[in-house]
C-alpha cells in the first residue's frame, strides 16, 4: 500500500474512531489510502463480533482491504443508499472563517474519481487524517484524472486556468499511473486555492477531464488523530 507521511498513531485513530459511528444495517463507503485502511481493519473487526454491514470500495486497494478483513463487499448500482462513508484527504482547508471550510484535495492514490462518487453518495461523509493534513488555505497540485488521448489538451486547457500540470509517473513501472478506470493522472499547481469552489467548477468544465481531486462542501466532519485523542470538525 502507498504510505503518506504522518504518524501512524494519530491515523489510527481517527480511522478507528470514524469506524466507530458504523452502525448495524448500514452501506459504508471505504476509502483509500493508510489512514481510511485503519477504519476498514477497525469495520472488519467488528464484523467478526457480529455486526452486519456492506461496504462499497472506492478502489482496488480499498477493495482488497476490505476482502482481507472480512467485510461483505456490495456495489453502488445494487444499494438504494450510502449511509456513511469513511475516507483520507491528501489536504483539509481549515479556516473557518475563509471560503471553502472543510474542502478537501484528494487523489494521493490516484482514486479520487470513484472516491467522489461514493463520498458524495453517502448521507454522510467523514474525513479522517493526521494533524499533517490541516491548511489554512489548499495548496496542493490538484490530481486530475484524464482519459489518455486527452492528456496534452487538457494540460494546455490547465495551463490556460493558471495551473502548472505534471503528469504523473509510476514508480515501479516505466511511463504514467494507470487509475483503477484505465485513465492518467495530472498533479496541477495552482498555488493557493483561495476559491476553492470557483477552481473546481473550471476543472469539471474541461473536456477530457473525468474527474477532479477538489471536493468542495462534500465532506459533513474530519476526524484528526492526534498525540492523545480525535479533534472533531463539523461542517
Ligand atoms: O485521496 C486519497 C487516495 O486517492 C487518499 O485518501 C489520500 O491520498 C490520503 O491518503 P493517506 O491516508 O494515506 O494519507
Amino acid at each position: 500500500m502507498k504510505t503518506a507521511g504522518g504518524s501512524n498513531a494519530a491515523k489510527r485513530r481517527a480511522g478507528e474512531r470514524a469506524a466507530e459511528a458504523v452502525e448495524d444495517g448500514f452501506v459504508v463507503g471505504l476509502g483509500t489510502g493508510s489512514t481510511a485502511a485503519y477504519a476498514i481493519d477497525a469495520i472488519g473487526r467488528a464484523v467478526d463480533d457480529g455486526l452486519e454491514v456492506e461496504g462499497i470500495p472506492t478502489s482496488f486497494q480499498s477493495r482488497r482491504r476490505a476482502l482481507e478483513a472480512g467485510i461483505p463487499l456490495t456495489t453502488l448500482d445494487a444499494v438504494d443508499g450510502v449511509d456513511l462513508a469513511i475516507d483520507g484527504a491528501d489536504q483539509v482547508a481549515d479556516d473557518p472563517d475563509a471560503s471553502g471550510y472543510g474542502a478537501l484535495i484528494k487523489g494521493g492514490g490516484a482514486a479520487h474519481t470513484r472516491e467522489k462518487l461514493v463520498d458524495a453518495a453517502a448521507d454522510r461523509f467523514v474525513i479522517v487524517a493526521d494533524p499533517s493534513k490541516l491548511t489554512p488555505t489548499l495548496e496542493r497540485a490538484v490530481p486530475v484524472e484524464v482519459i489518455p488521448d486527452a492528456h496534452t489538451v487538457v494540460a494546455d486547457r490547465l495551463r490556460d486556468l493558471g495551473g502548472e500540470p505534471t503528469l504523473r509517473d509510476a514508480e515501479h513501472k516505466d511511463g504514467p499511473v494507470v487509475t483503477d478506470n484505465g485513465n492518467l493522472v495530472i498533479d496541477c499547481a495552482f498555488g493557493l486555492i483561495n476559491e476553492p469552489e470557483t477552481l473546481a467548477t473550471q476543472l469539471s468544465s474541461v473536456p477530457g477531464v473525468v474527474e477532479h481531486g477538489l471536493f468542495v462542501g462534500l465532506a459533513d466532519a474530519t476526524y484528526i488523530g492526534t498525540a492523545d485523542g480525535v479533534d472533531v470538525r463539523e461542517y
